[in-house]
């Protein structure tokens, strides 16, 4: 069946809207269930999270197959996928496994040497959004803004969708183009090779390359949700998965009735020697910005309960209870990878898991041991927030906060003093802070867009000339933006051109409902 096939309308307006409230209740209760299961990972190296603990063979917990619905694809090795034939494994998420696979000549004409096939869960409700997130990468990959598409080209592409059959019915599949491996990857390198900081340029880079195709996908109408290094994918060359080894299923951890429906093995993704591994290059260095669940319209602000971005990279929006989560969140989040593409540390770490004594993790820490550990985080480093963000925290529940004893400008100038790059001089140091303020507003409507800070300061020394033509292009007005200029008539134009001598004057009140969309 093609994902053509009666989605068509569910994609736009009110319909969307609908889908999606009703997919953020889902979700709700789903992360509600999931904080109370305590799951046994003590037999095995598997890990179901998605940010995989550093001992984990990214193998995926045995309970993901079996009887019933929500479940794994049981996939193997060798085996014919659609058009393709399965070659290794890619790794997992929470509700897919990830394969590398190649085009069989005679039945597809991809130009491909490698595909990389998503294989979603087999629950019907998951799979409809799947098909929708899948329609709008397609949608989005026959877009065109007419100026040369500036970012376009950082993220991934949808190729074809199918479907296979599973025990319990049907599993929806996404192709894309293998791309490699993820940005957490390469980080992971630097940690064992370097002080866990990429080189200086190439962290301005691929930082660069985040924002660019995030201000195409914003122009675009939507915003990705889920920004972090698991989710950005390095293009390289003839890429192939890490070493995959065969591993039998841990009975002991299945249901007796999920037996008789397990795959004979599953396969873990084991990375090589991560000290001779080559790190990323200048020259070379492309990032693709992947994984569209979470992908929500710009102007349908939402709850996103199933949180899955690392807890530090998210946006002090997450925390509170009815502040809209816009499309600057994704602007926060690339602040955040950036900060530890440049330094090698972490901006906020925030615990995602309880550990026992011998740090194997155990099951999830609850939202508000999370908010507890964050909001004083951020509070230290940015200082102390609009009076409006003070009193949501303040009738939060949660714990209190000296507000006394923060400062304006918090402690943001004295980390980068201390984390700096050695062969970062004090003019950049001065431009990284300026950049890092801007994206790290603590109000959303203050927070620079990603189209502003594409044309940052701080990017300039690694522009190229190309580069330059294309953001120009991208920045020059579009002939439709002339006309829907005309055509909103004279009472808009003087209040814009008014807008542009008036001081920025710091909102200090909460959003009301009109300030949650943003005109373009
Ligand atoms: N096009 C690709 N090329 C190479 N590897 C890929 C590709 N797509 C996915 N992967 C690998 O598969 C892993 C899981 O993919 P993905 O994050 O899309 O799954 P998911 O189920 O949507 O995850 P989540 O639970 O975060 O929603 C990625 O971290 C990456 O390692």
């Amino acid at each position: 069946m093609s994902p053509q096939q009666g989605e068509d309308e569910s994609c736009t307006g009110f319909m969307y809207f609908i889908r999606r409230q009703l997919r953020t209740l889902r979700e709700a209760v789903f992360e509600w269930r999931n904080t109370r299961k305590v799951l046994d990972y003590s037999t095995t190296n598997c890990d179901p999270h998605p940010f995989p603990h550093p001992d984990s063979d990214r193998l995926e917990h045995c309970y993901k197959y079996g009887y019933g619905k929500g479940k794994f694809c049981p996939v193997l090795l060798d085996e014919k996928l659609g058009n393709y034939k399965v070659t290794a494994k890619l790794g997992h998420g929470n509700f897919a496994t990830v394969w590398q696979a190649e085009p069989i000549k005679e039945l597809s004409d991809l130009q491909y040497e490698s595909v990389a096939i998503k294989v979603c869960s087999n629950n019907k409700k998951d799979t409809k959004d799947d098909i929708i997130e899948a329609k709008v990468l397609q949608k989005l990959g026959k877009r065109t803004d007419g100026k040369g598409d500036f970012g376009k080209n950082h993220m991934v592409k949808v190729e074809e969708c199918f479907y296979t059959a599973g025990h319990f019915g049907n599993h929806f599949c996404i192709v894309q183009e293998a791309i490699g491996p993820t940005l957490d990857h390469y980080l992971k390198i630097a940690e064992k090779q370097a002080r866990g900081a990429f080189e200086y340029d190439v962290a301005k880079k691929v930082a660069f390359q985040l924002y660019s195709a995030v201000s195409w996908l914003h122009a675009a109408g939507y915003g990705h949700g889920d920004i972090h290094p698991y989710n950005v994918l390095m293009k390289e060359q003839g890429f192939k998965a890490a070493k995959n080894v065969k591993r039998e299923v841990c009975y002991a951890n299945c249901k007796p009735e999920d037996r008789a429906f397990m795959p004979p093995y599953l396969v873990a993704c084991i990375d090589g020697d991560l000290t001779d591994s080559t790190p990323l290059k200048f020259e070379t260095c492309d990032a693709r910005l992947a994984d569209f669940g979470q992908t929500f319209k710009k102007n349908h602000p939402r709850r996103l309960y199933r949180m899955t971005t690392p807890k530090g990279n998210r946006s002090p929006e997450w925390v509170f209870k009815h502040v809209p989560i816009t499309i600057s969140i994704d602007v926060w989040s690339i602040a955040c990878i950036t900060y530890r593409m440049v330094t090698g540390k972490h901006l906020m770490l925030v615990e995602e898991r309880y550990q026992d004594e011998n740090g194997k993790y155990l099951h999830k820490r609850t939202k508000s041991d999370i908010n507890n550990d964050h909001m004083p985080m951020m509070v230290d480093l940015l200082g102390t927030p609009p009076a409006w963000l003070i009193n949501k925290w303040d009738i939060s529940g949660l714990q209190p906060i000296d507000w006394k004893s923060t400062t304006p400008e918090g402690s943001l100038h004295a980390r980068i003093q201390q984390d700096r790059p050695a062969d970062m001089s004090d003019a950049e140091a001065a431009l990284f802070e300026d950049f890092l303020r801007q994206t790290l507003a603590w109000d959303y409507r203050h927070r620079a867009t990603a189209k502003d800070i594409v044309q940052h300061e701080w990017f300039q020394s690694i522009l190229t000339e190309k580069d330059e033509k294309a953001l120009n292009a991208m920045l020059a007005p579009s002939q439709c933006e002339f006309l829907s200029t005309l055509k909103r008539g004279c009472t808009k134009v003087p209040a814009k051109i008014g807008g542009l001598f008036a001081q920025k004057v710091e909102l200090e009140s909460e959003p009301g409902k009109g300030d949650y969309y943003e005109s373009d």
